[in-house]
């Protein structure tokens, strides 16, 4: 009878397995066909499709290293890229709105006599390619980030945004004063009268409609075509006030545009290809521009959508720092160096001082620009503790270090214990290791969300420090707790194909930002690091899976977190 039972049980199953693979073959086809572009012919579709039943197989493993393998699992008919660039698809054209009218001549280069002439695109000509769908390819075919922002994994039709969803709302026309931070005023101050309110208005500057974007579960929507306003702003604005930023460690400025605008910038401090000294602890580090906006590509890529935009622009330190500052104690460490380069170092925690100082060269200095979250009087943050800090000294370890059922304690500890808290801090170690990240000491998350909503990945720049060696540890949360959301797995395994290579989409999608013109912001070799860092990651969860299999055989999957089928999970 008990065998009867169960064998019905797992007949039941099986059908329920079958019958939602196909919903979501379904749901695929009909994400296809509302968000197809009408460039796009039925191959690349098919292509799709395929590549999306083989992502689901659970049998999956990852065959990144062996790219014949990975061949094998793409269907007949999908042509093998070689470069970074794909030639089966028409791409979605640059708008004309997209493209910058403005010019402004930027001195690329870096003042240094032996550095030849770079790249002959201006800054502003760079931007108007910024964006996920602004970008024109060299050639005449689809670029591979084009065809990853096109693929149906990262189109799946989301539940509709409740109005409590949104982060701000907008006063109702008539009681807002034009162009003043008034006009936008946080979820508590509004009235009942507010159904006039204007969250795409045109009229809004860019850095207005990124806030009115932030919801409960993303900071930007896919493919936002705010993205290129946005990063123009950034990278081209005047800037009209830079002083100081409290808080944190490392020398910081916040930047004011003349539309309102702020944003954080943070200095180049080393050059590209140089390593972090191997000697220093991840806590002595030095925070790196380039790590800011390669971060802000990554997050892109895979998809979450949780870092602010960060835009690389070379800043003249002295007509846009010096000669505006009303920070005396920041105009006081201005000097010139004995080679005439205008330097600074600010007042902050650790290298702050002349030995540490931000040189230009002779004044312009490469920065990382990081758009502004809105103010904390209209949105509150909350800081949250990981529970995988690391100790931050030379001769303590961290308890995670030292207990392997660490996460079993996590995992029965709130906010942990439910929903997405947990799948979500496991993204945010993936991204990390991707960028060999130590310094996640904490993460934040917009208060009117509660714990339902997502984590933001603000700080990044302590990553890319290193391409020659892998941090281990860094994975921990997902070595030992065995849990990964399902869409961040397939967005994952399809980064591994050679089609949508991560390090060819993040070479593609780092191409477009200002600074490229100076110099790529990511070296190959931390490009490639990448590519190796992912295939720890699926190797990771094949691992997990096996062990899970090997102790309680191929019933339900305790790995997997299925969010894309979100009644899957009630608590
Ligand atoms: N884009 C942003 N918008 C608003 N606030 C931000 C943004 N980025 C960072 N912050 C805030 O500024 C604080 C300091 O920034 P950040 O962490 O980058 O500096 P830091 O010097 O590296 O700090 P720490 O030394 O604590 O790591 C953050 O904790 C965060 O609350
Ligand atoms: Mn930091």
């Amino acid at each position: 009878m008990r065998w009867y039972t169960r064998r019905r049980s797992r007949t039941v199953c099986l059908s329920l397995v079958v019958a939602s693979l196909s919903l979501h073959l379904l749901l695929t086809v009909l994400s296809r066909s509302i968000y197809q572009n009408h460039c796009d012919t039925p191959s690349p579709r098919q292509t799709h499709l395929h590549t999306l039943r083989a992502l689901v197989d659970t049998n999956y493993t990852s065959r990144m290293s062996d790219n014949h393998a990975s061949y094998a699992k793409t269907p007949p008919g999908t042509r093998k890229v070689n470069s970074s660039h794909m030639d089966s698809n028409g791409p979605q054209k640059m708008s004309e709105k997209d493209a910058v009218t403005t010019k402004m001549a930027v001195k690329v280069g870096h003042g240094h006599k032996e550095e030849g002439p770079v790249d002959s695109l201006t800054m502003t000509e760079r931007v108007g390619k910024f964006g996920s769908m602004g970008i024109k390819p060299m050639g005449s075919g689809m670029s591979k980030l084009e065809a990853l922002f096109s693929h149906p994994l990262y189109n799946m039709p989301t539940p509709p945004i409740h109005e409590d969803d949104w982060l701000l709302k907008v006063k109702p026309k008539g009681k807002a004063r034009e162009t003043s931070t008034q006009m936008w005023v946080s979820d508590s101050d509004i009235g009942d009268d507010s159904a006039h309110w204007n969250r795409s208005s045109d009229s809004h500057p860019p850095w207005l409609r990124f806030h009115l974007g932030i919801s409960r579960w993303q900071l930007y929507p896919h493919l936002d075509p705010n993205m290129a306003p946005l990063a123009q702003q950034l990278s081209t604005h005047r800037i009209v006030s830079a002083v100081q930023k409290s808080g944190g460690t490392q020398l910081k400025l916040v930047m004011s545009f003349p539309n309102y605008g702020q944003a954080i910038l943070k200095p180049m401090k080393q050059e590209r290809d140089e390593e972090t000294n191997f000697n220093l602890y991840y806590f002595s580090d030095f925070e790196r521009h380039n790590a800011e906006i390669a971060a802000f590509h990554l997050d892109r890529v895979l998809g979450y959508r949780r870092i602010p935009p960060a835009v690389g622009r070379l800043v003249d330190v002295v007509t846009e720092i010096k000669d505006i500052t009303t920070d005396h104690k920041l105009a006081r460490t201005f000097f010139t160096s004995p080679v005439n380069n205008v330097c600074f170092y600010g007042q902050c925690s650790y290298y702050c001082s002349t030995e540490h100082a931000v040189c230009g060269r002779p004044q312009n200095l490469e920065a990382s620009l990081a758009m502004m979250l809105p103010d904390t009087s209209l949105a509150t943050r909350r800081s949250w503790r990981s529970p995988w800090k690391r100790s931050y000294s030379r001769s303590k370890l961290a308890v995670w270090e030292k207990d392997p059922d660490y996460c079993d304690t996590v995992k029965k500890t709130p906010p942990y214990n439910k929903g997405t808290r947990l799948v979500d801090l496991i993204d945010m170690t993936i991204l990390d290791f991707l960028m060999g990240n130590m310094d996640r000491h904490h993460y934040e998350t917009f208060d009117k969300f509660g714990n339902n909503t997502f984590l933001l990945h603000l700080d990044n720049g302590r990553a890319f420090g290193r391409h020659s060696t892998d941090e281990p540890s860094i994975l921990t949360p997902l070595e030992q707790c065995c849990r990964i959301r399902r869409s961040t797995l397939l967005h994952l395994r399809l980064l591994s194909l050679p089609q949508y290579r991560l390090s060819d989409v993040m070479r593609d999608s780092l191409s477009h930002d200002p600074l490229f013109s100076v110099a790529p912001l990511l070296s190959e070799l931390h490009l490639s690091a990448l590519d190796r860092r992912l295939v720890t990651v699926l190797q990771t969860v094949s691992r997990c899976q096996e062990r899970q299999r090997s102790r309680h055989g191929e019933g339900d999957d305790d790995v997997i977190y299925d969010d894309l089928c979100p009644q899957c999970h009630s608590s």
